[in-house]
């Protein structure tokens, strides 16, 4: 038995997910034809999602990680996005794509926005596997969505509670919470 059945039910199994991630894939690919491609992996959680989604993009993409935290082990955003680590290069003039694992009250990718339109970027795009749109306190427009939920907290595939659950192979719910 693995160590999360007892905590852990399924809501997005893994061939779910990686049927999504495949159509995503195939799409980016597409539309970013001739463009030099950047994914900006947002630390931690968007890791997972990031790694499966750059393998089905058949692009010569470069991957930088940007680390925010807000959530400091709680189920409730703390309101202040801090910059935990940031990228490796300058962003100028390059074609940014921002992966996310979830956009749940929109007051992360609002701040990313915001920090990264501000080193003049060719363009930034957002990709971001789940959405929780009952919980948004700011309007974000997403460009590449893998599924939209309730108002869940959800664990697994990067995601975490309390920093745990997050090599759970699926998007699970906890029980009991
Ligand atoms: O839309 P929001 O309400 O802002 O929530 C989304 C953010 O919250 C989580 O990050 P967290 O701060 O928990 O850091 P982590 O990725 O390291 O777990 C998640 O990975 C997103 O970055
Ligand atoms: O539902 C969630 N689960 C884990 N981390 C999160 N960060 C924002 N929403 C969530």
């Amino acid at each position: 038995m693995a160590f999360y059945e007892k905590d852990v039910g399924t809501l997005i199994d893994e061939a779910k997910l990686q049927a999504r991630i495949r159509e995503l894939g195939a799409e980016i690919t597409r539309d970013y034809q001739g463009k030099e491609l950047t994914l900006v992996c947002v630390l931690k959680g968007s890791t997972f999602f990031a790694m499966d989604l750059a393998r089905n993009i058949d692009l010569p993409l470069t991957l930088e990680f940007l680390g925010v935290s807000s959530y400091q082990g709680g189920t409730e955003t703390t309101g202040e996005v801090r910059i935990t680590t940031d990228v490796s290069k300058p962003m100028a003039g390059k074609h940014l794509l921002v992966i996310e694992d979830i956009i749940d009250t929109g007051l992360t990718m609002g701040f990313l926005l915001e920090n990264l339109r501000a080193r003049h970027p060719a363009s930034v795009k957002v990709a971001s596997l789940l959405e929780k749109p009952s919980r948004a306190r700011t309007k974000v427009d997403i460009d590449y969505k893998g599924f939209v939920i309730d108002d869940v907290f959800v664990v697994g595939y990067g995601l975490d509670y309390a920093e745990k659950y997050r090599n759970v192979p699926f998007i699970g719910v906890m029980k009991g919470k």
